[in-house]
């Protein structure tokens, strides 16, 4: 716990601002943890600060949004050195009712990750050309979403599950076999990111998806992102390919993850974060390859 009494300086924040409530007691508040989640989650000050902006900022928020940049202002970087101004080293020690609320204050990581994810949603509102049919870019919205389906759990499962019934080469299987524990692995990992971070999909989204499970209300890793890169990797890997079509099928996958921003289902970081996650998900695919040798049974119930 910080004493309350710390005249320490707020750090200037993301807008250009000290943070120092000047009005009003200050308003109590959560600790650093769940204020880091909320600042994921984008429920936190970027969105309040863009609620503010479009002018639908309700008495008192002006206030809470003061104690909060106050709170997330202070940091050890901006500590005052011996050589400060004099009008800094003069500042009075403020009274009790204008002491900071007592709690951790916010790390420079944070007051630094605050702002990516605040100018995350700045510019994934955007780049979200085909949010809707009336948007800048919203008769390219059909394509996108021809895409959307191209990257979809529901095609590729049933795509892999026709491919195992109809493959008849043993190393055919095996890669197939692969495929579906990869594809459900990514199902299972990204719903449990999701179900943690649980960061709301854009305002801007139209929830007019095809086929969702309940995780897919929140936003944060894009799951068609994973897919997509997991997908790529494993194609790069398994198929003989001419290079033309290797280089068909990275640009799927970019285009993919590119596409859930320009729908507005995502922001960026969701998308970003997506493809790292997909691509180290190869990694796990790798290290379990399943294989006559590692999952004799598996196989030799399959070979009957
Ligand atoms: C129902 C099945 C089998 C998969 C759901 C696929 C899905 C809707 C993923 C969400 O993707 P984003 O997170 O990119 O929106």
């Amino acid at each position: 716990m910080e004493p309350s009494s710390n005249p320490t300086p707020p750090c200037p924040t993301p807008w250009g601002r000290t943070g120092r409530s000047r009005r009003g007691p200050p308003i109590p508040h959560r600790r650093s943890g769940p204020l880091l989640v909320s600042m994921v989650t984008g429920g936190g000050r970027a969105e309040s600060r863009e609620a503010g902006r479009s002018g639908s900022r309700r008495p008192g928020e002006g206030r809470r949004a003061g104690a909060e940049e106050n709170r997330a202002g202070r940091c050890p970087a901006a500590m005052p050195s011996p050589r400060s101004s004099p009008s800094r080293r003069a500042a009075p020690i403020p009274s009790p009712s204008r002491r900071a609320a007592p709690g951790p204050s916010p790390s420079c990581a944070a007051v630094a990750l605050r702002s990516l994810l605040a100018a995350d949603l700045r510019f994934s509102r955007q780049l979200g050309v085909c949010a809707g049919e009336r948007s800048a870019w919203g008769s390219a919205r059909p394509l996108l979403r021809l895409l959307e389906v191209s990257g979809h759990g529901v095609p590729w499962l049933a795509g892999t599950l026709y491919g195992l019934g109809r493959s008849e080469s043993p190393a055919g299987r095996e890669v197939l076999l692969n495929l579906l524990f990869a594809l459900v692995l990514d199902l299972v990992l990204v719903a449990v990111v999701k179900g943690l971070v649980r960061r709301r999909r854009p305002t801007h989204n139209k929830m007019d998806m095809f086929v969702t499970i309940s995780v897919d209300k929140y936003s944060f890793p894009s799951g068609h992102a994973t897919r997509a890169a997991m997908v790529c990797r494993f194609v790069l890997h398994h198929l003989v390919l001419a290079i033309p079509l290797r280089v068909l099928v990275v640009l799927w996958a970019i285009i993919v993850g590119i596409s859930r921003v320009m729908l507005g289902r995502h922001n960026v970081t969701d998308v970003a974060f997506g493809f790292i996650m997909g691509y180290m998900q190869y990694n796990v695919v790798k290290y379990f390859w399943l294989s006559p040798l590692s999952a004799p049974a598996l196989f030799a119930v399959w070979n009957q």
